[in-house]
């Protein structure tokens, strides 16, 4: 088994977010009492309803949010704070790439604060920025791309620092139909190329079934948990008009109808 697989696994127990109402002081719990195991290699998907949890986790996962109670370690060591072994893509890249730099610049800007030399920033930059299909886009600003251009430079720039962990908050949500398609095969490939430990949020179930190996299905907020976990074994790259994506698809539906 490769290392990587072997480690980045993460354990989450029992795992509460409860916050206070200013002045009343009634306690109210985003997250209550989340279980789960995410493997190292293994490609998960959160899914669910707008306002469960699902940035909350990830964010806990990341180490943006504390937890007010339970276990959340990643490689048996207590998430606390962010690590260069996790990092996170956002929905709107326009917040994270920096607009004053080129496209190479956002791509090599971890690299240069890790003090990488310049030639092997080059050779790094030059690989990704292949990698989500920007080859003749380095020297343009965020101004001059369009929503999927900049969502593939916020994607490489995260590839770039090459953390174990890929949190991946709704990231193709902003996109056009064809565009998000696209993004969507990059990373199945990507995913495959390199054995990252993907966890990536989305309320999109075809989404969800043409990308992860298990979805983690998160109840109606608040006191949010996982209620169900679907194995998805369909082989990649997945065709959503076959029978067993439907039959999976109609599953997966008829669990949120049942919650209604
Ligand atoms: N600091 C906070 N104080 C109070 N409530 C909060 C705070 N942060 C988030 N919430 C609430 O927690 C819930 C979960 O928010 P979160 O953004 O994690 O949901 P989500 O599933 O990612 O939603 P969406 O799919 O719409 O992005 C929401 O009801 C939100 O209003």
């Amino acid at each position: 088994m490769n290392l990587l697989v072997k480690q980045n696994t993460i354990h989450i127990e029992q795992l509460r977010k409860s916050y206070t109402e200013p002045n009343v002081g009634d306690v109210h719990y985003i997250l209550k009492d989340v279980n789960l195991v995410i493997k190292g290699g293994e490609f998960f998907i959160l899914l669910g309803p707008s306002g469960c949890g699902k940035s909350t986790l990830l964010n806990m996962i990341a180490g943006f949010i504390s937890k007010s109670s339970g276990n959340l370690r990643v490689n048996n060591e207590e998430v606390n704070k962010p690590g260069r072994d996790r990092a996170v893509v956002f929905q709107q890249a326009d917040s994270s790439l920096f607009p004053w730099l080129t496209v190479r610049q956002n791509v090599e800007f971890g690299l240069r604060m890790k003090k990488t030399p310049k030639q092997e920033r080059r050779v790094i930059s030059d690989r990704y920025i292949k990698l989500v299909g920007l080859v003749g886009h380095e020297d343009k600003y965020p101004k001059e791309l369009s929503g999927g251009m900049k969502q593939r430079v916020q994607l490489a720039r995260v590839l770039a620092n090459d953390p174990a962990i890929l949190l991946m908050d709704e990231p193709f949500g902003a996109l056009d139909a064809m565009t998000r398609r696209t993004m969507q095969k990059e990373l199945v490939s990507i995913w495959r190329e390199t054995h990252k430990t993907v966890i990536f949020v989305t309320h999109d179930i075809q989404e969800a079934l043409l990308l992860g190996e298990r979805i983690g299905i998160m109840s109606v907020g608040p006191s949010s948990n996982i209620t169900s976990i679907y194995d998805n074994r369909l082989s990649y790259p997945r065709d959503v008009a076959s029978q067993e994506f439907n039959s999976l698809y109609n599953t997966i539906q008829g669990h949120f109808e049942e919650q209604d």
